[in-house]
């Protein structure tokens, strides 16, 4: 069996070898050439799987894409031609949660500013805007939810309209998948009029796709107002930003939000799980397995911690300042925003550090945010 597997799937040896010769492609430039004799097609976002890529291919059983959103994937043609698929929903949930969250952080402390006065708007409801709502309510702050489709199939938790959100919330993070069809579509959800109506002072974060906001309106909109602070990690023509926005953008990062290690391991091992589903093998491998130990072993903590010290705690673990500085470096030059991708140094999730509780102050709401404790 030829598996043809995108290079920047870790642990897709380890996983996939067993099961047939594995070769490693370059996901962005994939050519129907490449892919002629695969039985199993393995990608990540930057591959648009359809007609055109699977033209010369008659063999293909499996494509699984080690993602979330599964807009580069032409679903119906899949279907057409009865190839299996599967995508690895929630599998890097956490991670975008929590580079949400570290980036709000960030900003509170360039902004002189508490997180604990402040609302937070979260768009698309599903598994990375939940994540990114345990991180904020572990830390006591107010949560606004907007997620139409979710409240008309009866999700108990409390909804609010997009209206609502745009006008009340301090922060927006933006985490809804693309889709271009319908009344709830959300290709330039964030448009001119929109982007209009934010509060005084707001700031915006998107972590979902690019064109969920209208990029050339945002720079049309954020030169006017400079009050309006900016965390981008995905853009509209990845990968190449449009040059004006980035300088406007407070914290610019290279579509990473959801490189975790955890969480693209575990990207990598639902797809193994499908296919042996599918192949009817048996399941012989574990994410505990995989993953290395943490190099910080834990934090002893003797008393309380304020916002700044959480701050710090989290730079221990994913230090956001570092893939923005090096995305002002990098992502101008031909390939560059790739390069980063490619050469990203995985982060750890926050639960990979453990935190020890040496006084008799309550850390539990630190292990509601994710890190792990002893005696939790
Ligand atoms: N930056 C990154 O590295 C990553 C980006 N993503 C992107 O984030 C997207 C969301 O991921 P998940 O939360 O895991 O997906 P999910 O499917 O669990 O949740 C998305 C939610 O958005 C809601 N939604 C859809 N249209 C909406 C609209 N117009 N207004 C409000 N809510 C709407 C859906 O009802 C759903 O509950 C993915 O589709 C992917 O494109 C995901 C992982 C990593
Ligand atoms: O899961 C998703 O959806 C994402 O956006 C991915 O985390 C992005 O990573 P790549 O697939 O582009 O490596």
């Amino acid at each position: 069996m030829k598996i043809i597997a995108d290079e920047n799937m870790p642990y897709v040896q380890e996983l996939f070898a067993a099961l047939g010769e594995v070769v490693l492609v370059d996901g962005r430039h994939l050519s129907p050439e490449q892919v002629a004799d695969a039985d199993v097609l393995l990608v990540r976002s930057v591959t648009a799987v359809n007609k055109e890529l699977l033209s010369e291919n008659r063999a293909l059983q499996f494509v699984g894409t080690a993602t979330i959103g599964t807009d580069h994937i032409d679903l119906d043609y899949l279907t057409e031609r009865n190839i299996s698929f599967s995508s690895a929903p929630g599998c890097n949930a956490t991670a975008v949660g929590e580079y949400a969250f570290t980036a709000m952080l960030e900003l509170a402390r360039r902004t002189n500013s508490q997180l604990k006065n402040k609302t937070v708007g979260i768009i698309g409801a599903g598994n990375t805007g939940s994540a990114l709502a345990k991180c904020l309510r572990g830390f006591g702050i107010k949560v606004l939810l907007n997620d139409p489709l979710l409240q008309a199939q009866g999700d108990s938790r409390d909804f609010v309209s997009l209206d609502q959100v745009i006008s009340e919330a301090d922060i927006i993070s933006l985490h809804v998948p693309l889709t271009k069809l319908g009344v709830h579509k959300t290709w330039y959800l964030f448009d001119e009029a929109r982007l209009n109506g934010l509060k005084p002072g707001a700031w915006l974060l998107n972590c979902c796709r690019g064109e969920v906001i209208n990029n050339r309106a945002l720079i049309e909109f954020k030169q006017q107002r400079e009050d309006v602070r900016l965390v981008l990690d995905v853009w509209e023509g990845e990968p190449s930003p449009m040059d004006e926005l980035v300088p406007l953008v407070d914290i610019a990062t290279p579509h990473i939000a959801g490189y975790s290690l955890e969480g693209k391991a575990r990207g990598t091992l639902m797809l193994y799980e499908q296919l042996c589903r599918t192949l009817s093998v048996p399941v012989d491998k574990s994410l505990a397995e995989l993953l290395p130990s943490y190099h910080l072993q834990s934090v002893s903590l003797a008393s309380e911690i304020n916002q700044m010290q959480l701050t710090s705690l989290v730079r221990s673990v994913y230090d956001i300042r570092d893939d923005d500085e090096l995305f002002r470096i990098s992502y101008s030059v031909p390939g560059g925003f790739d390069q980063m991708r490619k050469n990203h140094r995985h982060r750890r999730e926050f639960s990979a550090l453990t935190l020890v509780n040496r006084g008799q102050c309550d850390v539990n709401w630190l292990f509601n945010i994710g890190f792990s404790g002893v005696g939790q």
